[in-house]
């Protein structure tokens, strides 16, 4: 079958900047891909040029079998966006946002006011259905207009999907719905393309990811892949008592420094990856770290994707706040 979506090659410029820099991808039907990159990655740049909004200076964007930068329109029909900015409802109730939005996509009046229930029921915003966005944010929470600009993209199927920072400003309740509802799209057919900083939330969703550092493409794969093939790592997060703090540099404690295979530091933390036969000394170490107060605190658990991805990209740049889930911390 053929992919939904294509890319090749792809290279834009911004004056010296190479905002995109011959980035390669494909999504298949039915599979959630996520594109992931610290901010300036590229990521819009990438999405601009798929609805038609940017040129590509070099390679090829095919939606299924359209050639996408030679006809923008027709492209454009195959599929939805939901960009990062706020849907501009003010006025509306999602109700009618969400019907005006089927109604553009060829549903009929009776198809778009069904579907609408239909999508509004799935992300659990019934109870807002009819409650007015007003000016300045007014009237709807963040939340509840961001899960508007979803659905206002996903109610009427297209054969790919753009969701950019879908789950922003939305409670972790409601991202459930949410990810149920993206999931489902996609065992429905469609491809989609989910435009995400956040690594742990995109671990849970998509089947596959391709890592954007400074526009060039610089992992691709699922995260199990991703998260490499040293599946027996753990990772020890160190808690420093200042931001440049050097524990590694320490001869101090007794057990010696474990072999680190790669590092990364985020403020005050500083992120080490281990061969797992190193926990022990792992643990030792830290300990006498601890009790000559090169460090407040750690933690040590199985690496996750975010620490791949930390390694991957340039891990100064990065600012997002780690998934805590099953560490041990002391
Ligand atoms: N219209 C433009 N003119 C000049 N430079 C631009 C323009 N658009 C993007 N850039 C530059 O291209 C690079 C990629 O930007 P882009 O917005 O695609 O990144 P991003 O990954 O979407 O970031 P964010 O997560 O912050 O939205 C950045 O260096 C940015 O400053």
């Amino acid at each position: 079958m053929d992919n939904t979506l294509t890319i090749s090659g792809l290279t834009r410029r911004f004056g010296k900047v190479v905002a995109n820099d011959d980035i390669s991808l494909r999504i298949r039907p039915g599979e959630v891909v996520g594109l992931l990159g610290h901010n300036g990655a590229g990521k819009t740049t990438l999405v601009s040029q798929l609805v038609g909004l940017l040129r590509p200076d070099a390679g090829s964007i095919h939606l299924g079998d359209i050639d996408a930068v030679a006809h923008p329109a027709a492209a454009r029909r195959q599929v939805a966006v939901q960009s990062q900015s706020q849907a501009p409802i003010d006025g509306l109730t999602p109700r009618a946002a969400i019907e005006i939005a089927c109604r553009l996509r060829g549903l009929s009046a009776a198809e778009s006011k069904m579907t609408t229930k239909a999508i509004a029921e799935e992300l659990n915003i019934e109870g807002y259905l009819d409650r007015r966005a007003l000016p300045e944010g007014g009237g709807l929470s963040g939340g509840i207009r961001r899960l508007t600009s979803f659905a206002m993209a996903a109610a009427a199927p297209t054969p790919l999907l753009v969701l950019d920072e879908p789950t922003n400003d939305v409670d972790a309740g409601r991202r459930r719905f949410l990810w149920n509802a993206v999931r489902r799209r996609a065992d429905e057919g469609a491809g989609v393309l989910l435009v995400t900083h956040n690594v742990t939330e995109a671990e849970r969703i998509v089947d596959d990811l391709v890592i954007l550092d400074r526009g060039k493409v610089v992992a691709s794969g699922s995260p199990a892949q991703l998260r490499g093939t040293e599946d027996h790592d753990v990772r020890l997060e160190l808690h420093l008592p200042f931001a440049d703090a050097d524990p590694l540099a320490s001869e101090t404690p007794a057990a010696g420094i474990p072999p680190v295979r790669s590092q990364a530091r985020r403020g005050r933390h500083l992120i080490l990856r281990l061969a797992s036969e190193y926990a022990g000394q792992a643990v030792v170490w830290a300990n006498a770290l601890r009790a000559t107060e090169q460090i407040t605190g750690y933690g040590l658990a199985p690496t996750s994707l975010e620490d791949a991805y930390l390694a991957y990209t340039s891990a100064t740049h990065n600012t997002y706040s780690s998934s805590e889930q099953g560490d041990v911390h002391v």
